[in-house]
């Protein structure tokens, strides 16, 4: 169980309190290090994690929710202190929603390599300065046992539902597959058994571009006041593009100047515009030098690595499975969760979100998300 020394309620905290209806927000500290699969290990693991609603008597409701590449622990509730985007899935947590709050406890950790208070490159490393580009190679792996290891602080032996989507997705798949004794039900949203050529080269591509800034500095810029900023805003563009669909691009902006701006004479379209505010937006939420470990991470995943691939993998499965895509997702698109759905013995699907907003689907259709879990977990009759 966690130990008041492994418990902190964060500074600016006034808003977190017990019984709050947006969470609770703590931390986590390994004891030892994380021992690592490349070798080596990563000392000073901690997870800082969200919670909703009360762990049962006989452990019986605990949820586990895992976000994607830049998201956080902070899945629902408003924008505020340690947490700077509002949760994505608001219209899934809380009370009376699909993870009714008053039912079941949910657990969402900001995943280890990230920048919300888990440890990554932003974090004191051994040194005592910021890890930087010292920071270790990560795979699923890892992030999964730091997250096993939060639960069994937690007095967690196993999950009623994890869920999680895209890098999330991949770390749910991992729970499933490597401790399936612990996972009763399993939802898997736009993700894949394994990244793909073209998965790994657009992340190539945006890796390419952090370390080509000036100012990254091989990951050694944290302290300087100066960060790979126009580096990772240009990662930051090329994935957008691929996070949405080419009809919604076409229908939201076609060809349209940026209001009164001029694309002739160097004005941008409005499609430009529309990219340089999500690259100035994780700009100023993100670091860039966790965009890279957590691209790398996600470049390696492929969950049949040293278990006989993935058809043994995905056979590992006990967990009552949905495998579900988004119809407009050109980045993990619906073959990969066919067989993702095939392999898993307990699996059905792969069930179809509908949407225009292509791989962003499965954070922004969060009612059709929200049916796909009640149809895991049924509301309480009672
Ligand atoms: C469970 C989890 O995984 S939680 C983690 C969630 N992940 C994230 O939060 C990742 C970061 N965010 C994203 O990936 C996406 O923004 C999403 C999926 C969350 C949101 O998608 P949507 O709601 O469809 O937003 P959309 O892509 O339309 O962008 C809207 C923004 O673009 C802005 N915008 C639209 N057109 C233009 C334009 N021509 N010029 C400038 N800005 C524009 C809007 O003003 C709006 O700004 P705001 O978000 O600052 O209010
Ligand atoms: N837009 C999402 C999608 C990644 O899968 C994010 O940034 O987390």
């Amino acid at each position: 169980m966690l130990t008041p020394s492994q418990v902190l309620l964060p500074p600016a905290s006034g808003a977190w309190r017990e019984g709050d209806p947006h969470g609770r927000r703590r931390w986590f500290a390994r004891e030892s290090p994380l021992p690592l699969e490349a070798g080596g290990e990563l000392p000073g693991v901690r997870l800082v994690f969200e919670t909703w609603g009360r762990l049962a008597a006989d452990r019986s409701n605990a949820v586990l929710v895992l976000h994607a590449l830049t998201g956080d622990s902070h899945v629902a509730g408003p924008a505020g202190p340690g947490h700077p985007t509002a949760g994505r899935w608001d219209g899934l947590v809380g009370p009376g929603r699909a993870l009714d709050t008053d039912r079941w406890f949910v657990v969402a950790p900001n995943v280890l390599g990230g920048c919300q208070g888990s440890t990554g490159p932003s974090s004191t490393g051994p040194s005592g300065r910021h890890w930087g580009g010292d920071f270790p190679f990560l795979t699923q792996r890892h992030q999964v046992a730091a997250e096993a290891d939060l639960a069994d602080a937690l007095g967690v032996d196993r999950r009623a539902l994890v869920v999680g989507g895209s890098m999330g997705g991949m770390r749910a798949l991992e729970w499933a597959v490597s401790r399936p004794e612990r996972t009763d039900a399993l939802l898997l949203l736009a993700t894949a058994a394994a990244a793909s050529a073209e998965q790994i080269a657009w992340a190539d591509i945006q890796l390419h571009a952090i370390r080509s800034d000036p100012h990254w500095h091989g990951g050694d810029y944290h302290g300087t006041g100066r960060g790979p900023d126009a580096g990772l805003g240009l990662a930051r563009r090329t994935a957008h593009v691929t996070y949405r669909s080419e009809p919604e691009l076409q229908a939201r902006f076609g060809r349209l100047p940026q209001d009164t701006e001029d694309p002739w004479r160097g004005g941008r379209y409005r499609v430009g515009s529309y990219l340089d505010h999500h690259a100035a937006k994780l700009v100023g939420r993100f670091d860039a030098g966790s965009c890279v470990v957590l691209s790398e991470a996600m470049n390696s995943h492929d969950i049949g690595r040293r278990r006989g691939g993935a058809r043994a993998a995905l056979g590992r499965v006990t967990a009552r499975t949905l495998v579900a895509g988004v119809d407009s997702d050109r980045l993990y698109p619906l073959a990969q969760q066919a067989e993702l759905t095939a392999g898993i013995p307990t699996a059905d699907g792969p069930r179809v979100i509908e949407s225009p907003h292509g791989h962003d689907g499965f954070l922004v259709e969060v009612e059709q998300v929200a049916a796909l879990v009640t149809e895991l977990v049924p509301p309480d009759p009672r």
